[in-house]
């Protein structure tokens, strides 16, 4: 095994954690689906402040952690967040793998973190939060990880990405490596780009997009301007594409997507890392992205309703 500690954001969850366990569901496509139990775990948990501090005060670099896995929203990586990030990643060879959806977050943390200890994760496993001490694995994916710097063969000797692999799959998840990790962050980008702006404005679920006509002509023009920018910026789509993100509809037909939760919920959406990391890169360039700029701006009225209130 390894030694684990769960960071939240604020004391409060910590302690609700230390005391009362993190209760972990699985959901119908879970990998423990046999008997959907309910597992309760005990990890040591810290607060944010408190792992900052105790990172600040670490004198032995090997008191450090190896690995952090950064699973926070796009809208919680800021710059405080990345100098924080930075003495916690002090012990050499040490690496921070980074799942979020969306662009943008990389070359923020680079300001902070030399690029040999930044990994990237694409995960196509699914997790929801239902309360600060309960989150359910609502289905299962796969994990990519890579950095397109290193190449495969780097990544593939590093020990501490072998034993990464080792643990996660003997907790059940599949976790491989990419030799094109930019292809599968586009990818993903470009299925979050036409499915989570159209759901949340909508407010409808997954399963509905392809279904309406007129919801389906306005996937298919948000993907064709996608694949028009990855194009010219000479990034490798799948070829399937198309067929894969209307599986991911069908797959998750009943899923409110993160996006239309955050709406819901009244927080700020991923809009900014995905749709207008989108609009980010086609700056500059020869392609136009009118459909993907209406989107942006129809979210950013909603969010600033709540923004003035
Ligand atoms: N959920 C999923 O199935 C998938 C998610 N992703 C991506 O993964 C990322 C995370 O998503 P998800 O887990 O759903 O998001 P959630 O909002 O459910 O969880 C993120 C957690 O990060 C916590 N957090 C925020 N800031 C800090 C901090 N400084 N220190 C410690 N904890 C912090 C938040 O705490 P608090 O609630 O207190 O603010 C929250 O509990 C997103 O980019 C998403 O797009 C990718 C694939 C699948
Ligand atoms: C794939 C999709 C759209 C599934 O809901 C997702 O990743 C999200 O909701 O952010």
């Amino acid at each position: 095994g390894a030694n684990v500690e769960l960071v939240t954001r604020t004391i409060g969850q910590a302690q609700l954690i230390r005391e009362q366990g993190l209760l972990f569901t699985a959901g119908a496509e879970s990998v423990n689906n046999s008997n959907k139990d309910i597992f309760k775990v005990t990890p040591v948990v810290l607060c944010f402040e408190e792992a900052a501090a105790s990172a600040e005060a670490v004198k032995e670099t090997a008191e450090l952690p190896d690995m952090i896995l950064l699973m926070l929203k796009q809208t919680s990586i800021t710059e405080e967040l990345a100098a924080a990030m930075k003495v916690q990643l002090r012990k050499p060879g040490s690496k921070l793998v980074c799942f979020q959806n969306g662009i943008g977050h990389i070359e923020l943390l680079q300001r902070y973190i030399p690029q040999e200890q930044l990994l990237v994760a694409v995960t196509t496993e699914g997790a929801l939060k239902h309360s600060p001490h309960h989150v359910e694995h609502t289905g299962r994916g796969m994990t990519w990880i890579g950095d397109d710097k290193s190449g495969i063969q780097a990544i593939n000797d590093n020990t501490l990405v072998k034993k990464f692999k080792k643990l996660m799959f003997d907790a059940g998840f599949t976790v491989n490596l990419s030799n094109n990790i930019t292809s599968k962050v586009w990818n993903k980008l470009l299925i979050n780009a036409v499915i989570n702006p159209i759901t949340a404005i909508l407010q409808v679920r997954n399963g509905l997009l392809p279904e309406l006509p007129a919801s389906y002509v306005l996937m298919r023009t948000l993907f064709d301007e996608g694949v028009m920018l990855a194009d010219e910026l000479d990034i490798e789509l799948a070829p399937d594409l198309w067929e894969q993100l209307l599986d991911v509809c069908r797959r998750t037909a009943n899923n409110q997507s993160s996006m239309l939760q955050d709406v819901l919920s009244k927080r700020q959406t991923e809009n900014d890392a995905i749709t207008g990391g989108l609009l980010a890169r086609a700056r500059g360039t020869e392609v136009v992205m009118p459909t993907h700029n209406t989107m942006y701006h129809l979210l950013r009225s909603i969010e600033q309703q709540w923004e003035t209130i």
